[in-house]
């Protein structure tokens, strides 16, 4: 039993439920013990999983938020930077699933938020178990 903490950005409240389902079943179907923690948006999400690694309070972290593109570059730096930063903390080691939707549109982020279709809280969760594996078979 690994015990898993889900930090999700709460910008888009019906989508992140969606997504925090996906993931927890995913997690919960596994036998896994999951915790929610919740930040304002995307870019506070790499900063938040840090400080909860350094406590070793958790084995394993999945993001979860969505980014929907508006008017200005702004979508840019959320997207890219969070990802950059997720990216960052799993080459130190950290096994992150990386459940953040980075978009055009509602429509688009609801196929892939909706658990009975594409699915992707709970494909974040099965990444993060998955590094958790490789962990243990390389002796982390
Ligand atoms: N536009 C979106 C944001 N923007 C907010 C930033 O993530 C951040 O909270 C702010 O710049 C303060 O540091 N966040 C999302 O999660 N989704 C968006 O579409
Ligand atoms: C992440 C975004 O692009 C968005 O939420 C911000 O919108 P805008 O560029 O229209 O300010």
């Amino acid at each position: 039993m690994a015990r898993i903490l889900i930090v999700e950005a709460r910008f888009y409240a019906h989508l992140n439920d969606m997504l925090i389902a996906g993931a927890r079943a995913a997690l919960e179907a596994d036998g896994h013990e999951v915790e929610v923690l919740t930040v304002p948006g995307a870019l506070e999400i790499p900063g938040a999983i840090a400080l909860a690694a350094e406590s070793e309070q958790y084995d394993g972290f999945v993001a979860i938020g969505v980014v929907i593109r508006g008017e200005t570059y702004h979508f840019e730096i959320v997207a890219g930077e969070s990802a950059r930063a997720i990216m960052a903390l799993t080459m130190d080691g950290i096994a992150i699933g990386n459940g953040i939707l980075t978009v055009e549109n509602e429509t688009q982020a609801l196929v892939r938020a909706d658990p009975a279709q594409k699915d992707k809280g709970g494909e974040a969760a099965k990444a993060a178990l998955a590094l958790l594996a490789l962990q243990e078979r390389f002796g982390r």
